[in-house]
């Protein structure tokens, strides 16, 4: 009916406060960042759910970190991008502090801290926000989640095909295949190979990796000019252009020979993919160097076959973090997986979930004075486990029936006078339409 069940007042809203004065505000969120409102929030809890299911399949813990750190864990000489997009400020002590840009440093922090309290190795996960602050001009988030995986103390290559078996594992669950997306993987250690035939000083290796790494990204020419800034010759410059572009381990094997670590590393992991059944989803790349300086082994990347998106996710082995933290050495690996990336590839495929609201019940009082008797209804269900959304309020019963179809309610309970006076609530199952009575003591 129209009126109002229960005769309940209409929805007047006091006048605020008159001392308040009302002062309009931006109601959009800061500039590069997102709000979740609850269609957002499902496919995120969607996403993070098979982040989490997978981690702990492969027998992970999860762990997390503050997303305030302090600056000098991401201080790093090696002119790294994440290094000139920090979101660094000074705090109230004259503290420099930074929101995290990445999750590794902060994993590397913990392990150390926890120092011998721990037994390695140590499978770690993590699903945190990280941040960067770059000009606005190029309209790029200055935030996403990013799903970390890490191994510390496994100095072997299982480290890595077990992590990019993980990485396998949800693009599978998620139906990605590897027609869709593949992995470049390559070694920081065929770069330091050659490096080394020019007698390049070991300080400059993470430098030259981040000038490489941006070869997709500048023309080659700077890319040259800047690897003679670092006292490269023209020679070396161009011997390790011609290695990177090698897209063959045999090729490679001519190159530097079978007995040094990058190939070794490299068959070994081309070998195990083999056993872990996810050869067709890796391809050698010497080429992939990725972008952070603390790379020392394995890198890998996840790039959609395409060509349409940016890298969906990087990791691969730094063996030294954990000492330039003033840690032991312990060997390390781990990648990074942004939720942004993701969702452009699983739009671009079609393989986004509907993800609806769906709630078990509605419970709804007929009269004003039964919304007692509603609640006490509503506590019933939920102490049984099931979702219950009350009405909170009198409202028409047509208002009832809206907001129920809007919810995907299974079920309307109505707590009718006549009903409750001999202990009986009245049922209607909304996809059929059925209606029955039942006693409040049954009902479940
Ligand atoms: O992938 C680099 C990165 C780091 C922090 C925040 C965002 Br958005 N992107």
């Amino acid at each position: 009916s129209g009126d109002n069940v229960g005769g309940g007042r209409s929805g007047a809203i006091s006048p605020p406060p008159i001392e308040d004065s009302v002062q309009k505000i931006d109601v959009n969120p800061p500039r590069g960042t997102r709000d979740f409102p609850p269609e957002d929030m499902r496919l995120r809890n969607w996403l993070f759910n098979h982040f989490r299911e997978v981690s702990r399949s492969f027998g992970f813990e999860e762990v997390d970190f503050p997303v305030l750190e302090s600056e000098a864990l991401f201080i790093r000489k090696a002119g790294e991008e994440i290094r000139d997009q920090l979101y660094c400020f000074e705090d109230r002590g004259n503290r420099r502090v930074a929101l995290r840009p990445e999750l590794t440093p902060s994993l590397a922090r913990l392990v150390i801290q926890k120092g011998k309290s721990v037994s390695l190795p140590l499978k770690w996960f993590a699903v945190g926000q990280c941040w960067r602050y770059e000009r606005m001009t190029r309209g790029r988030r200055r935030e996403h989640y990013q799903w970390n995986m890490d191994i510390i103390g496994v100095p072997e290559v299982m480290a890595e095909a077990e992590l990019i078996s993980s990485i396998v594992t949800f693009f599978k669950r998620v139906g990605i295949t590897a027609s869709d997306v593949g992995f470049k993987v390559s070694s920081r250690k065929v770069l330091q190979e050659v490096l080394r035939c020019y007698s390049i000083p070991e300080n400059l290796f993470g430098k030259v990796c981040v000038i490489i790494d941006k070869m997709e990204k500048i023309p080659i020419d700077e890319i040259t000019k800047e690897l003679k800034s670092l006292g490269m010759s023209e020679e070396a410059i161009k011997d390790l252009l011609q290695v990177l572009s090698i897209k063959s381990l045999t090729k490679l094997e001519e190159i530097l020979g079978a007995a040094g670590e990058a190939v070794a590393d490299l068959k070994q992991l081309f070998s195990l993919a083999e056993k872990f059944g996810y050869s067709e989803w890796i391809q050698f790349d010497a080429s992939v160097v990725r972008g952070l300086a603390y790379y020392t082994g394995i890198v890998f990347e996840g790039f959609d076959r395409e060509g349409k998106l940016r890298a969906i996710c990087g990791g691969g082995r730094y063996d030294h973090l954990l000492s330039t933290f003033g840690g032991d050495d312990v060997p390390a690996c781990g990648f990074g997986f942004g939720d942004a990336v993701i969702i452009e590839l699983l739009k671009e495929k079609g393989l986004l979930p509907e993800l609806s609201l769906q709630v078990e019940n509605i419970v709804c009082a007929l009269d004003h004075y039964l919304q007692g008797a509603a609640a006490a209804v509503a506590t019933r269900l939920r102490e049984k486990g099931q979702s219950v959304d009350l009405v909170l309020e009198s409202k028409p019963l047509k208002w009832v029936f809206k907001r129920a179809a809007r919810t995907n309610a299974q079920r309307l309970i109505l707590v009718g006078n006549s009903e409750w006076q001999r202990g009986m609530v009245s049922v209607k199952i909304l996809s059929s339409g059925e209606q029955y009575e039942i006693k409040l003591d049954e009902l479940e």
